[in-house]
């Protein structure tokens, strides 16, 4: 089970983190047992790409001063077998679009996780807007995630009401409509984090995104109960309960399908 696996190999998960939500980003990839290590050094890449068993890119806070170093940790861990697992954050805007249209010709992303309107970027669809939150659609148009998967060779794990994990043929999905865990800023970035954290310990990585967004419905709904209508105070108590987790809690209580 991929839980245990993390705690048993404590894998390090590289990030080029947004300087948002770093913290909450460090603290859930350390509370399920692997070892966070955030990077700005284009120097340092090399060493780090070398002992790390995942990178994750957030393009959150981008900096055209960064794209020769986020190339250089895509492109290291591509050629070493690592998986490089993408949060687009906001990609549909103009400069966004370009920085990462200029990355995904270097680097070849094994998972990319958004909400609904950056994955039908991917897509080539009109997307529901263009900022960082997620869409509330209720009617989830599965055929979007399946064609993003298909034209970018990638793993999509779209998150909102329901997260949707598809490599293009096979898809999951995952019931998660949690009001508190929507209106907390980070959520997406941390679950891309413990994506990395499931994917650098097997290589089935539609496995991976299954098992982070299984974890996460799980323990935003254990929190949302014990904090019920104060939003403010979900994260640290998420922490608790991402740290609390077991396999056996998340069969119980998350709700997958099949698409
Ligand atoms: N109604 C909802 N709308 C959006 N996300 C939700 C909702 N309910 C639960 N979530 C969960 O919140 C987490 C973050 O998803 P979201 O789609 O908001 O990512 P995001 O837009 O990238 O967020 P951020 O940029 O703040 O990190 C996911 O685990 C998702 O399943
Ligand atoms: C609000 C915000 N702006 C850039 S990154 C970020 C955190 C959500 O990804
Ligand atoms: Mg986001």
């Amino acid at each position: 089970m991929l839980l245990e696996a993390v705690k048993q190999q404590k894998p390090l998960i590289l990030n080029y983190a947004n300087t948002v939500t770093q913290q909450h980003v460090a603290d859930g990839i350390s509370m399920i047992g692997a070892s966070p290590l955030m990077t700005q050094e284009v120097l340092e890449v090399p060493e780090l790409v070398e002992i790390a068993q995942a990178v994750v890119i957030n393009i959150g806070t981008l900096q055209e001063k960064d794209l020769p170093m986020v190339i250089l940790m895509g492109q290291m861990a591509n050629r070493a077998g690592k998986p490089v697992i993408l949060d687009p954050v906001a990609v549909a805007m103009p400069y966004r679009s370009s920085f990462i249209q200029r990355l995904r010709v270097a680097v070849k992303f094994d998972i990319i996780r958004g909400n609904a309107a950056e994955i039908a970027w991917f897509a080539e669809s009109k997307g529901q807007g263009q900022g960082i939150d997620a869409d509330t659609q209720a009617s989830l148009q599965i055929n979007i995630p399946q064609r993003a998967a298909q034209l970018t060779g990638a793993v999509i794990i779209q998150t909102g009401v329901v997260d949707v994990i598809t490599d293009g043929e096979k898809t999951w999905l995952v019931e998660n409509d949690n009001p508190l865990l929507a209106v907390n800023v980070g959520a997406g970035d941390l679950l891309s984090g413990l994506v990395g954290c499931f994917a650098a310990v097997t290589q089935d990585y539609v496995q991976a995104g299954l098992t982070a967004t299984m974890l996460m419905a799980t323990a935003g709904t254990l929190a949302s109960d014990q904090v019920e209508h104060q939003p403010g105070q979900l994260m640290p108590v998420l922490m608790d309960q991402l740290y609390k987790m077991t396999w056996t809690k998340m069969q119980q209580i998350s709700e997958v399908k099949q698409g």
